[in-house]
């Protein structure tokens, strides 16, 4: 039997990072993985459990076949390892956090993939993006400028289930374990 993808999407800022570690423990009881990415990031600014690598290290590992799911944005290339495919074929489920951009070439290479929207009102998003701290005032509004080209409602369309953050990162938590419960009765 083989484990399901679920792939997480949202804005930068949004609360990706927070929410996977905040449901890190409940998810592993759940025998779900959540899969260390792999980024173009200085180690001291990579603020997420990744791997920091360099565009070179990066582009090798591409061509070597390293990755099961790759792209860039934000001026940084995002690597999934290919050992997920390992999991997913020992049954276990596993958490990406992925790119909302990329989810067609996603759901090309992975059809039955679950794709979760992370979303908060933008406001909300730049004040986080602010109190994070990690961009330059300029990176952050190139992030919500990149933003504003999606539109959560045609999200719902693509069958994406949508999960609001704006809430306490526990509450979203809870409600995220509850969406990874229910698609499971349904698959
Ligand atoms: N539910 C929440 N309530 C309040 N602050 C949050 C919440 N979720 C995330 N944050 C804060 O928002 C900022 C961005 O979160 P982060 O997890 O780095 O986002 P992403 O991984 O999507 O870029 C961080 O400073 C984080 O502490
Ligand atoms: O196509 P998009 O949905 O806009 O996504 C582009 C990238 O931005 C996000 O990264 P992340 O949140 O890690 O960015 P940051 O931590 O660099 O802010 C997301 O995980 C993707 O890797």
């Amino acid at each position: 039997m083989s484990g399901r993808l679920i792939y997480l999407m949202g804005p930068s800022g949004s609360g990706k990072d927070s929410l996977l570690e905040a449901a890190r423990e409940r998810l592993a009881e759940r025998d779900c993985l959540i899969a260390r990415r792999v980024i173009t990031r200085s180690a001291e600014a990579v603020g997420e459990d990744a791997i920091g690598v360099t565009p070179t290290e990066f582009d090798q590992q591409e061509a070597a076949g390293s990755f099961a799911l790759s792209w860039r944005a934000n001026g940084l290339a995002y690597g999934i390892p290919r050992q997920i495919d390992d999991w997913l074929a020992a049954g276990q489920d596993v958490l990406v956090n992925g790119s909302r951009a990329y989810l067609p070439e996603a759901r090309q290479l992975y059809p039955e993939l679950i794709g979760v929207l992370l979303t908060v009102e933008a406001a909300v998003l730049r004040e986080r993006l602010l109190r994070r701290g990690r961009e330059s005032l300029a990176q952050i509004e190139q992030r919500l400028a990149r933003n504003a080209q999606f539109d959560a409602a045609s999200a719902e369309r693509d069958g994406l289930h949508l999960l609001d953050n704006s809430v306490s990162i526990e509450r979203a938590r809870d409600n995220l374990l509850a969406l990874i419960g229910a698609s499971r009765t349904c698959a």
